[in-house]
Parts: C-alpha cells; structure tokens; sequence
C-alpha cells in the first residue's frame, strides 16, 4: 500500500512563509473590494504572529457502494485556507447552488477557500464555502491544507463600516475561541457553526 511521507519542517516552513506572502495579498485586495478605509483590516486582525495551521491529508481508496466520505461537508473556521492537490487524483467537492462541484486537481494550482472567520468579519458579504472530501474509489488522494486562524482570544466581528444604512448587522461580535468551540459542536451534530454566530 502507498505510503505518503509527510513533508520536512523545514519545507512545510518555508511553504507556509511564502504561501503568507500571497495571503496577505488576497486579504489586502478583499479588504479593498469592500471599500474599507483600512486595507489592512484584515491583516491587522491576526496581531503580531499569524496564526497558520497545517493538515497533511491522506485518504485511502474505497469501493464501497455510494460515496465514502474522506471529509463530511463542512466549512473551515478559519480566515482563509489554502489547499494544495498533492496529485492528480480527484476529491474534493464544492457546494454551489446545491450542487456539489467537483474540483479539478492541478498540483500547480493554489485554491483559496475562504473561511467561516471571514465570513463574520465581513458581515456575510464573502462567504465561507461548504465542502467535503469523497474517497477514490481505486486510488488514494493526498493534499496539504494551511489554516489561516486568528488568536482564540481574539474577540471579532463586523466592523461599523459594514453596519452602515442598508447592511444590517448579519453576525454578532464574539471571542474567536467561542467561534472553535461551537464550529467544533456543530460539526459533531451534523450542523453548520456559522449559524450559532448569526446575529
Ligand atoms: O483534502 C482537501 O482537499 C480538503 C481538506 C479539508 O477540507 C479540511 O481539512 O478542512
Ligand atoms: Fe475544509
């Protein structure tokens, strides 16, 4: 059976520092896409140190009947995530209109995911996407996700420029370390976190 070995510290390093890089960008130009007068609000939310997770994913093949979740359909809770396709095999699948869309795999690509925290920062105007992982049934699959997180202490939500005449306030403020704990419930129970963050 194949064997992935996960990826040097060094290498998962100097990955996530450069990937930072691009992710400062996308956070600088979603910042600027909703005209807030801080381009680096989003930034600025993560404090000195960005908080950045990584998941080395493996998920073996299966021949059951029906789809075989690698992944049950969730959204992440995080800011934004990165996601790598290691090979060419086919998994992950997006919710679209009710529809799940399946996402091509190209190991060049970067897919940006945006997560549950920023749909809360941003009062609901970017929205986290919902997806799952269906196994392969003949070949095993292999990616490696960055989790942009903020510090659990962190309290968060819309900022007053988004609050103005005509947007009403779609989230409540709330701690980031809340936010996980009840992101993590839901999921348990089959249910969606943002939800329990409606304001
Ligand atoms: O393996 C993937 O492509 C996605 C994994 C994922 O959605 C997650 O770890 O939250
Ligand atoms: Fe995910």
């Amino acid at each position: 059976m194949f064997k992935p070995s996960l990826p040097s510290k060094e290498i998962l390093h100097e990955y996530s520092t450069r990937v930072k890089t691009v992710v400062k960008l996308i956070l600088r130009v979603m910042a600027e896409s909703l005209n807030l007068e801080e381009t680096d609000y989003f930034i600025s939310q993560f404090g000195e140190k960005m908080g950045i997770y990584c998941r080395c994913c493996h998920y073996p093949s299966s021949s059951r009947p029906g789809p075989v979740f690698g992944l049950r359909p969730h959204s992440d809770n995080s800011v934004i995530t990165i996601i790598s396709q290691g090979g060419d095999v086919e998994g992950l699948e997006l919710l679209k209109d009710d529809q799940w869309i399946k996402v091509p795999t190209n190991p060049d690509v970067l897919l940006i995911m945006v997560g549950d925290l920023m749909e809360i920062m941003s009062n609901g105007r970017f929205k986290s996407s919902v997806h799952r992982v269906v196994a392969h049934r003949e070949r095993e699959r292999i990616s490696t996700i960055l989790f942009y997180m903020l510090d659990p202490e962190k309290e968060i939500g819309p900022p007053e420029e988004l609050l103005k005449e005509g947007s009403p306030r779609m989230y409540r403020d709330l701690k980031v370390k809340d936010y996980i704990d009840a992101h993590l419930k839901s999921y348990s129970e089959g249910k969606r976190g943002i939800d329990w963050a409606k304001a």
